[in-house]
């Protein structure tokens, strides 16, 4: 049955990868138009969890439900954008060559490629070639990409790694808009305090859910002031019952 209150539904999810078991069997649900902050240090899991949302990941056993249909389905693919670590970007292209490609592949409007340009605060540079943009920029075309069309589902890899604070703000305020415009992201990061601009947290460790709460649920189990605190706390407390 669809249960339209939530965007993905993983449950019992088990990944293996280069012989080691990355999940070993994780659950959780994500509200649509919601921002869900999915954090954790490097390596425990995260770009895998997100990878199995958007359908490219190979998978033992489990399910993974994406609006309602099975993640990876055909159907899905204008309604979810993904933007992962490496851009997906054509360095040989203009920024607004690059976007109008993209456009035409995911049958979005020409006119979209304007509005995106301004959303990721790139219209200066629409005519750079995308090989001579920064870090950060390029990595703000590859999220342009993904903000093409109408998503109703946003899966944001560590989308504001090498962005200086100014920008960072933007993009959260920009997130919150989309959110509250009923789409719905999951933005992964390794950086904690990020968590406070997230409606929901789902905190990973070692390729478990160590909790699925708000910000302030979580300063409220563990009686810290922030999340990288309440992270911490959970870890010892979890460590002390090993
Ligand atoms: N292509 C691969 N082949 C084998 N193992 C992999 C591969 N990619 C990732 N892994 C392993 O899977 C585990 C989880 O990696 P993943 O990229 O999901 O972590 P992450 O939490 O996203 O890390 P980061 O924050 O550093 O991006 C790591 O131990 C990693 O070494």
């Amino acid at each position: 049955m669809v249960n339209s209150a939530n965007a993905v539904e993983v449950r019992d999810l088990v990944v293996r990868r280069g012989g080691r078991t990355v999940l070993p069997g994780v659950s959780c649900r994500v509200a649509r138009g919601s921002v869900t902050g999915l954090l954790g240090p490097s390596g425990c899991g995260k770009s895998t969890l997100l990878r199995a949302v958007v359908g490219v990941q190979v998978v033992a056993s489990g399910q993974v439900e994406v609006l309602g249909l099975p993640a990876g389905a055909k159907a899905l693919r204008s309604r979810v954008g993904y933007v992962t670590q490496a851009p997906s970007v054509y360095g040989d292209l203009t920024v607004r060559e690059d976007l109008r490609y993209f456009a035409a592949v995911l049958g979005a409007p020409a006119r979209d490629v304007d509005r995106v340009l301004r959303e990721v605060g790139l219209q200066d540079h629409a005519t750079s070639v995308v090989a001579r943009l920064s870090g950060g920029e390029r990595a703000r075309v590859s999220l342009a990409t993904a903000l093409l069309g109408t998503p109703e589902l946003l899966v944001l890899d560590e989308p504001t790694v090498g962005l200086d604070p100014v920008l960072r703000r933007d993009l959260w305020s920009l997130f919150a808009e989309l959110a509250g415009r009923g789409v719905t992201l999951i933005v992964s990061s390794h950086v904690m305090d990020e968590a406070e601009r997230c409606e929901r947290l789902l905190l990973m460790r070692e390729g478990r859910f160590l909790a699925d709460a708000s910000p302030s649920e979580l300063r409220e189990r563990t009686g810290e002031h922030d999340v990288e605190a309440a992270f911490l706390a959970l870890v010892d407390r979890e460590e002390a019952f090993a």
